[in-house]
């Protein structure tokens, strides 16, 4: 059996994966021809403190992660962190399955974006994008790679991600993340929870994924039965540099203060 793609378990009582997505790290990086940030060694740091996967979503129009960080990422994780995921998210009618041949990550996320699309914000429509996903989803479960599917929390849909043959849906949580803290709260919740409960009901995993924060993660967690991983970017990378900021002035200030040592 090919552990990559065993059957999954029901996730329940299991602590959830935070797989780190590193696109911001990138979009900084590409603002100068200096290669810092460095993606590879944000990956390298994040999985140093205990980070259990690494996310990337090469877009066509590289304005984030670009080829050659998706090529490195794999070497890296390859080289020294065998057991870490890499998951690879796109859209497989544009240049995910480029990707996925090449590379063969863990888990390849497919995502229904439009080319040059702001940020991803809705999830495939089933039953009638199964049709020309199938195809898709064999061949990536044949290389060995693990499907998740982007999903808005729809649970009728959980079935028909299935009869596709993926192995996983990853919920796309932005609704939960724009209601957290509010009256709704409570009720967009119940439509998770409900949406993850179709989904294991069917042999399904479920990730999810888009606008969780350190803020609004433990909520959902705490709602949504069964979730094995979460993928988290902006706001982690966000939250990275203003917890950053303090040790990095005192640092700079260490530089000055050298400078006037005798
Ligand atoms: C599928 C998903 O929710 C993430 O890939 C998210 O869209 C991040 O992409 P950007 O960093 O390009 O916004
Ligand atoms: N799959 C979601 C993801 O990788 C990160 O989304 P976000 O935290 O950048 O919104």
């Amino acid at each position: 059996m090919n552990p990559l793609i065993a059957p999954e378990a029901s996730g329940r009582g299991a602590h959830t994966a935070l797989s780190v997505n590193l696109n911001k790290v990138a979009l900084l990086r590409n603002t100068r021809h200096l290669g810092i940030p460095s993606v590879t060694r944000a990956a390298g740091i994040v999985l140093q403190a205990g980070a259990q996967g690494i996310t990337v979503h090469p877009r066509p129009d590289e304005r984030h992660i670009r080829a050659h960080d998706v090529h490195e990422l794999a070497e890296l994780l390859r080289r020294d962190w065998p057991h870490i995921e890499y998951n690879i998210e796109g859209n497989p009618f544009h240049n995910l399955m480029d990707f996925v041949r090449a590379v063969r990550p863990h888990q390849a996320t497919f995502v229904p974006d439009a080319q040059g699309q702001f940020t991803s914000d809705h999830g495939w429509q089933l039953p009638q994008d199964i049709e020309r996903l199938v195809p898709l989803i064999a061949e990536t479960r044949a290389l060995g790679v693990r499907v998740s599917l982007f999903m808005d929390p729809i649970p009728e849909a959980m079935r028909h991600a299935r009869e596709a043959g993926a192995d996983r849906v990853e919920l796309y949580t932005e609704s939960y993340a724009s209601a957290w803290g509010t009256p709704r709260q409570a009720e967009v919740l119940a439509g998770f929870a409900a949406a993850a409960e179709a989904a294991l009901a069917v042999g399904l995993g479920v990730n999810a994924g888009h606008d969780l924060s350190r803020e609004n993660l433990a909520d959902f967690l705490r709602a949504v039965p069964g979730v094995q991983e979460v993928s988290i970017g902006h706001a982690l990378i966000a939250d990275a540099l203003e917890l950053g900021y303090a040790e990095t002035i005192r640092d700079y200030q260490r530089s000055i203060a050298a400078a006037y040592r005798p």
